[in-house]
């Protein structure tokens, strides 16, 4: 393994611990993602099926713009959709993480979950107020180029995240540290919406 792709792997060991111990990530659940090139793309992505809390540096891979391992063992099993939310949103870094408040609200919202007046929007780049922010929900699949093709339709420019129905959460940013605070807001604002029905 490269000296390059070791160090994404530690950043996202190190995050993905963070996420596990927010109980975001249970059993084998979630993912996560690094480009680590533009032109072509190149992502670290977690190994599938591995426990997401005790990742160490060595438990990443190395995929292409479509979420094929380049090196290393076997990527996520999603990893065809971080490759295309990179592409599609030039994100440096993606969060899929499996928390009961995104599958419970996107069952009661599956046409879009809607925020309004919440000093939190802030945090996805959004005004506190006067204005409606509608957090995207699509349908689940196992086929990432369908899955891909919903965020791909319903996605929000001015939201940086999407709940797959029945699934979880899909979250991303610039780079890690940003991706993980726009997953932390926009679950903050799953839990809220949630206990307020
Ligand atoms: C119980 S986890 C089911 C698969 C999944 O949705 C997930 O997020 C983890 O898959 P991976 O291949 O990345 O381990
Ligand atoms: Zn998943």
């Amino acid at each position: 393994m490269t000296a390059g792709l070791r160090e994404a792997g530690a950043v996202l060991a190190a995050e993905s611990a963070r996420f596990a111990s927010l109980g975001w990530m249970r059993g084998t659940s979630g993912n996560l993602s690094l480009v680590l090139s533009r032109d072509p793309l190149r992502l670290a992505v977690t190994g599938s099926g591995l426990d997401k809390g005790e990742l160490t540096a060595e438990d990443v891979v190395l995929v292409d713009g479509r979420g094929a391992a380049v090196q290393g063992g076997r990527p996520s099993a999603e990893a065809a959709l971080h490759a295309r939310v990179a592409a599609l949103t030039g994100a440096g870094a993606v969060v899929h993480v499996h928390t009961v408040a995104s599958v419970a609200m996107g069952r009661r919202e599956p046409g879009g979950i809607v925020f309004r007046d919440l000093e939190m929007l802030k945090g996805v780049g959004q005004p506190a107020h006067d204005v409606e922010v509608v957090l995207p929900v699509i349908a689940n699949s196992q086929d990432m180029a369908e899955l891909g093709d919903r965020l791909e339709a319903a996605r929000n420019p001015r939201m940086p995240a999407v709940v797959v129905a029945g699934h979880g959460l899909y979250a991303w940013g610039e780079d890690p540290v940003r991706a993980r605070h726009h997953t932390e807001v926009v679950e903050w604002l799953l839990e809220l919406e949630l206990a307020r029905r």
